[in-house]
Parts: C-alpha cells; structure tokens; sequence
C-alpha cells in the first residue's frame, strides 16, 4: 500500500547542495526530502531520467520512509573516497576530504579526456594512498572493448582492485572479462544493474565478478536485498551522490548484507559543499557510522532550491506516483 500523494508532497522539500568538484557535469546536486513515519528520505533520480525510471527511486524512498529497515550485521560501514574526474593537480585535495579511507574509486574514460589523464589521475591517487591503498576505476561504460583493454593494460600497474563498468552492454563486459582474466582483474557491473530491464542478466551471464548495489534505482533496501541474494555474486553497495538522508538508506542496505568484502561508495557525502545535516554521514576513519541523520530546518531552508526547480521536482515526483499506482493496480 502507497502513502497518499498529499501526504508525500505535504513534508515535500527541494533542496540543491554544492559540490567541491564537477561531478556528472554538475556543481551542484538537487534532491527531494520528504518525513514518514520512520524518518526523512530521499528521491533525487538523476534529471535526465524518464518518469518510470524515476518511479522505482520514489517506490525506494517510500520504502525507506514509510517500512522498517531490516535488522544490522555491524554498525558501522567501510568505505572508499571517491575521485571524480577532476585535473591531476586536484586529486590530493579531493582525497584530504575522505578522513582514513585506505580504498579510492577513481573516475576514468570521461567525455573530451584522454587516457594519457586517466593514467595520471591513477598515478597521483596511488601517489596519495601509498601501496597498501586499494584503487578501483569506474568508466561509467564509457569504452568499447578495444579502448578499455587498452586502459587496463595502461593502468595495472598501479595495482587494480576492480574495473566498474569499463563498457556500456553486458555482451561487451563479457568480452572484456575474458580478455583481461589473466591480469587477475576483476570487473563489477553498475550500470548493468541499477538500468538494465533485467538487473540479473548480467551476473547469470558471468558478465561480472562484483556486482555495485545502488538503493535507490533498485527500488529500495528490501528489493536491494533480495537481488543481492539471488545474484550470489560479491556486492559493493554505493550512492548516488545522495544528501546524509540518501546516504543513510544506503549505509542501512549495507548493514543488512551478512557478508560485506568490499570498501562501499558510501562516502559520497565529503564531495558536497554542504549537506542537509549539521552532522552529515561522512567518513570517519574511513567508516561510517550507520544511523538516521537529524535533518536541519535551518539547512533546509538555506539551500532551498529555487521555485522553478521546486515545482518541476514536485511535478516530477507526482507523476512517478502515478506511475507507481498505476503499477499496484495493474
Ligand atoms: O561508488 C562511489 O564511489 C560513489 C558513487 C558514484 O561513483 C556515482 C555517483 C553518482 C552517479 C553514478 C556513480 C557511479 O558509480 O557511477
Ligand atoms: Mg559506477
């Protein structure tokens, strides 16, 4: 059963919050917050996304709003500093804000850079993180077969942990797993997941040896957690660039997996400028506390996005309801 739109739409608040590098192309991330009887929580699909897609966010919003979460393996999450895909000269300072992170998730194959970049983007993180740090790339599927062999072959010497989404389908995945296997490499599935119409297809097709769980585009912690449990494969639970509400759904899908052997992208949080919390979900020792963070009115109210964008979120979250109802009656 749905909560009713009025009462969604009646705590219903727009926020935009600055970030400390481009991310996405962005400055800046737009979120809406709404209170249900567990809490805040969050709906920020990415903009481009169409109405569906954006429906199974808001299903995961309600879930994390209105439902229980399930019961806690631990209580606190280990997680990785994320590097966006910012110039080389930038990277110590955007790793100074991920307090104790040992493992980095490094931004590559981004649109006008090169691989010459790439490289030396790695090269500065392992710079920073010294040899027992722990460097993931993500490429966003951003290369074809060839060029992504090309940049594994470039980057393994700097000692790879994973390679996320070096390729946009599962076929080509696929065949990159299998020209790479004997550098040891492994490679995770994000986008594979979190868009596919079928969000298994790529772990039953040995596409992927990690699969990154995202809570809100899977519809939510539950459903997180049952796909986690049929994919049998290793998980890496992240964000999407959330405020501390979204974050905290994630750091509770987290807790909830019995097994946990990878550092999640949970620590999002230290990329923004400014967060809805005067305590945000940032890391600690490279952990995060897993908890409800107190949302403050005063923040709210500063970084309030403007009423065009405000009306074009509330009008966006209306019609993903309706897609959802019309779901449940079907
Ligand atoms: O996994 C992380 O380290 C942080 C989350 C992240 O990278 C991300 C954030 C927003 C949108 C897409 C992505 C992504 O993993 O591709
Ligand atoms: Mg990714």
């Amino acid at each position: 059963m749905l909560p009713r739109l009025a009462e969604i739409l009646s705590t219903t608040r727009v926020v935009a919050l600055p970030l400390n590098a481009r991310f996405r192309g962005l400055w800046e991330r737009e979120a809406v917050l709404f209170e249900g009887p567990q809490g805040w929580t969050e709906f920020s699909p990415f903009t481009e996304y169409y109405d569906t897609e954006a429906s199974v966010w808001l299903a995961a919003a309600i879930d994390f709003g209105y439902n229980e979460t399930p019961a806690l393996h631990r209580t606190h999450v280990p997680v990785n500093a994320t590097v966006p895909a910012v110039d080389v000269s930038e990277v110590s300072l955007v790793l100074s804000a991920f307090n104790g992170c040992r493992t980095a998730k490094v931004k590559v194959a981004e649109a006008g850079q090169t691989l010459a970049e790439d490289v030396a983007r790695v090269r500065a993180v392992r710079e920073v993180l010294g040899v027992e740090g722990r460097i993931r790339i993500d490429a966003n599927g951003g290369w074809n077969v060839d060029e992504a062999e090309r940049a594994v072959h470039a980057l393994a010497d700097f000692d790879l942990e994973y390679v996320e989404q070096p390729c946009a389908t599962v076929e080509e995945l696929a065949e990159l797993r299998k020209r790479i296997k004997y550098k040891g490499i492994p490679v995770a599935a994000d986008e594979s997941v979190r868009r596919a119409e079928d969000p298994l297809a790529v772990a039953r097709s040995g596409a992927a040896n990690i699969l990154v769980i995202k809570a809100q585009p899977l519809g939510g912690i539950h459903r997180a957690l049952d796909l986690v449990a049929e994919a049998g494969l290793p998980v890496v639970v992240s964000s999407a660039l959330d405020t501390s509400v979204g974050l905290s759904m994630g750091l509770h899908l987290a807790g909830a997996l019995a097994e946990l052997n990878y550092d999640c992208g949970l620590g999002t949080g230290a990329l923004l400028s400014n967060d809805v919390s005067e305590d945000p979900l940032v890391p600690v020792n490279g952990m995060i506390e897993i908890r409800r963070p107190a949302v403050s009115e005063a923040l709210l109210k500063a970084h309030a996005a403007e009423k065009d964008r405000a009306n074009w979120w509330r009008n966006r979250l209306t019609r993903a309801y309706k897609v959802l109802t019309a779901a449940e009656r079907a």
